[in-house]
């Protein structure tokens, strides 16, 4: 665990991986979703922490990084995310960013395309959502807190199955999302509001693997589809079994779609 002030906000982050890896190889990052932290992506990380160096971060109204006054802009979370990695030194990066957290891995293809070499996007879109949606939850957990909107999130996050009464990690993500700053929430539900990444998107020319969870209520298969075929020689991969959370769903399958994605691309592993 580790925290950095960079572009005006601390920012919790972890790096993991073997102790032998170069301190300025390639990295995999990280990028989570509105109402998460890093710790979604423990069980990916998990298994693929044995070969690769990775970042972990909680970005801006997050988990335990700070939470500046809403609103937001998409670019805020962009140059967060590329000071830090500025910070740690690491110059080549594949970014792996899921729903909010994989528009922000496209507008670091977009602004800092020295620092990216492929992109992995889960669970995400180059536009997710109308104003009229994004300003309903503004006004809703500005009024009620976010436990007033939870039920409905999560249904679209995770499959009826995962959702049972006797699942205690559904209790504990439930807990996380309940638990985000409300500026960090509000915030970041503003910068999803204003972000539409079409054309950036559309000129990006970089190896990219979209996934999405078969049963994805956020973000369902044909938007993610019309993401891939935004990008020249984008993959497109679908996870059964998985809602907008494969990361937590299928660990198994999301670490070895990222794996092999990555072996494909010549440049990891
Ligand atoms: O909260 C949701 O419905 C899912 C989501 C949309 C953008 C994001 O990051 O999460």
């Amino acid at each position: 665990m580790a925290f950095a002030r960079v572009n005006g906000v601390v920012l919790h982050h972890e790096v993991r991986g073997p102790a032998d890896m170069p301190e300025n190889g390639p990295a995999l990052v990280f990028s989570n979703s509105l109402g998460t932290d890093f710790r979604i992506w423990d069980a990916v990380a998990d298994r693929l922490a044995g070969n690769y160096r990775l970042v972990l971060y909680d970005k801006r109204g997050h988990g335990l990084s700070e939470a500046p006054p809403q609103p937001y802009a998409l670019t805020d979370h962009v140059d967060d995310l590329a000071a830090l990695l500025d910070h740690l030194g690491i110059a080549r990066a594949a970014v792996v960013g899921l729903s909010v957290g994989g528009m922000i891995a496209q507008g670091l293809a977009t602004r800092r395309p020295d620092l990216v070499e492929a992109l992995v996007l889960c669970d995400t879109a180059h536009k997710i959502g109308t104003d009229a949606l994004w300003n309903g939850r503004i006004e809703a957990v500005n009024a009620k807190g976010i436990a007033s909107i939870a039920d409905g999130i999560l249904q679209r996050w995770f499959t009826p199955a995962y959702r049972s009464s006797g699942n205690a990690d559904f209790a504990g993500y439930t807990a996380m999302l309940t638990r985000t700053p409300v500026d960090g929430y509000a915030g970041t539900c503003a910068a999803l509001r204003d972000a539409d990444l079409t054309e950036s998107t559309r000129a990006l020319r970089l190896p990219v693997l979209c996934i999405v969870g078969h049963q994805d209520g956020s973000t369902p298969p044909d938007l993610v589809r019309e993401l891939a075929a935004l990008i020249d020689g984008a993959r497109f991969e679908i996870i059964a079994e998985a809602g907008h959370l494969p990361c937590i769903e299928q660990p198994e399958k999301t670490a070895a779609l990222i794996e092999a994605f990555l072996a494909e691309t010549g440049r990891w592993g």
